[in-house]
């Protein structure tokens, strides 16, 4: 069945819809417990099972039982996150401690963050706020907020071509639902200034960081620094070679000294860089708080920053990640940039908190 038919009413669909009374009859050995579906032409109708001396609690069945968090997994190009319906309260309703352990992939539900669909801000029409998988809250997520608009849709039951105004960590945001599907979103206007983004390193006269040296375990890169209202490192190669095969690199080994270098006092997104053309770019990326993802949309939105800053590319590009591609273009005429590409629902359930 597809996720969509499930998810126009979540919480009427279907476990809140189907309640099971239990009674219990002791037997020495057994316990026989009745089920009776209510509203339904088994009413009248039991059956009986036989189950162990200790008949299991179903209480975690009940949509409405404290201690369960209902969510839907979604995914941007195989970056997922577990979004959670925060509308009624502008406190997430689950913790930093509590998102760590459902993102886990063995432990929890498994994603890359956990994502809030919250009340808007300052004339909003929503707010969205995301934790990494490891806890922390970053400003913004790009792929996430695609994911974000099509739960919206979902829950508000929208239909068609659709637009909303998003509060986040990195100001206004303003994704628009296409009729095919894919979410287009003005993700604003890069961020160049090196205090702002924020890296200690000291850029050009006008304080931006572009093709810069930076030491990582002896290995001297040339970097570029953008923030999409998160920060982000683009490197397309070392000093000694220039032109990096991504496929190649050992991306847990290199990533975290990125994203813990010194001269990045917030961390850092890093994204590792190879030109197929003027406008196609192939890219991995090792993220902030979550590691090597599958995508990141603020992270391709900041390599054709770079790369148009660096003389590599046009402004409009697809951008090859290992979950897929994206449409970037950074336009001229008023300097913000534009994403284009999908949001899928995979599951929604309920996760014990
Ligand atoms: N995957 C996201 C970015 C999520 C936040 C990032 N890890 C950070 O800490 O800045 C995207 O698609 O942009």
């Amino acid at each position: 069945m597809a996720a969509s038919t499930f998810l126009c009413r979540p919480s009427h669909r279907p476990l809140a819809s189907t309640h099971f009374r239990c009674c219990s009859v002791p037997s020495p050995q057994t316990k026989f417990v009745t089920f009776f579906r209510s509203r339904s032409r088994w009413a009248s109708a039991s059956m009986s099972i036989e189950v162990p001396m200790k008949a299991p609690k179903l209480s975690f069945l009940d949509p409405k039982e404290s201690g369960s968090l209902h969510f839907v997994k979604y995914h941007g190009l195989g970056n997922d996150f577990i979004l959670v319906d925060n509308r009624d309260s502008v406190e997430p309703k689950v913790t930093p401690e509590q998102a760590v352990k459902l993102c886990d992939r063995n432990f929890g539900v498994g994603a890359d963050g956990v994502i809030f669909a919250m009340p808007g801000t300052n004339g909003t029409d929503y707010t969205m706020r995301i934790f990494n998988s490891d806890g922390s809250e970053p400003e913004m997520c790009g792929n996430g907020v695609r994911c974000f608009a099509r739960f919206i849709a979902e829950i508000e039951n929208f239909h068609g071509k659709q637009s909303f105004t998003v509060h986040t960590g990195a100001g206004l945001i303003v994704p628009e639902i296409q009729n095919d599907g894919q979410v287009r979103v003005d993700m604003g206007q890069p961020v160049l200034s090196a205090a702002d983004i924020p890296t200690k390193l000291r850029g050009n006269k006008d304080g931006e960081v572009i093709g810069d040296e930076l030491l990582v375990d002896g290995v001297t890169w040339k970097v570029t620094c953008v923030s999409m209202g998160n920060p982000h490192c683009v490197t397309f190669g070392t000093k000694e070679q220039e032109g990096l095969l991504v496929d190649d690199l050992d991306l847990p080994s290199i990533g975290p000294k990125f994203e813990h270098h010194a001269m990045f006092p917030s961390r850092t997104n890093t994204e590792f860089v190879q030109v197929i053309s003027p406008s196609h770019l192939k890219m991995r990326v090792w993220e902030r708080g979550a590691g090597a993802t599958l995508a990141c949309g603020t992270g391709a939105c900041a390599v054709v920053v770079a790369a148009v800053l660096e003389g590599r590319s046009e402004r409009k590009c697809v951008v090859d990640l290992p979950g897929g591609p994206l449409e970037i273009e950074w336009r001229v005429e008023d300097n913000r940039i534009y994403m284009t590409g999908p949001a899928e629902a995979v599951f929604f359930g309920s996760a014990l908190l």
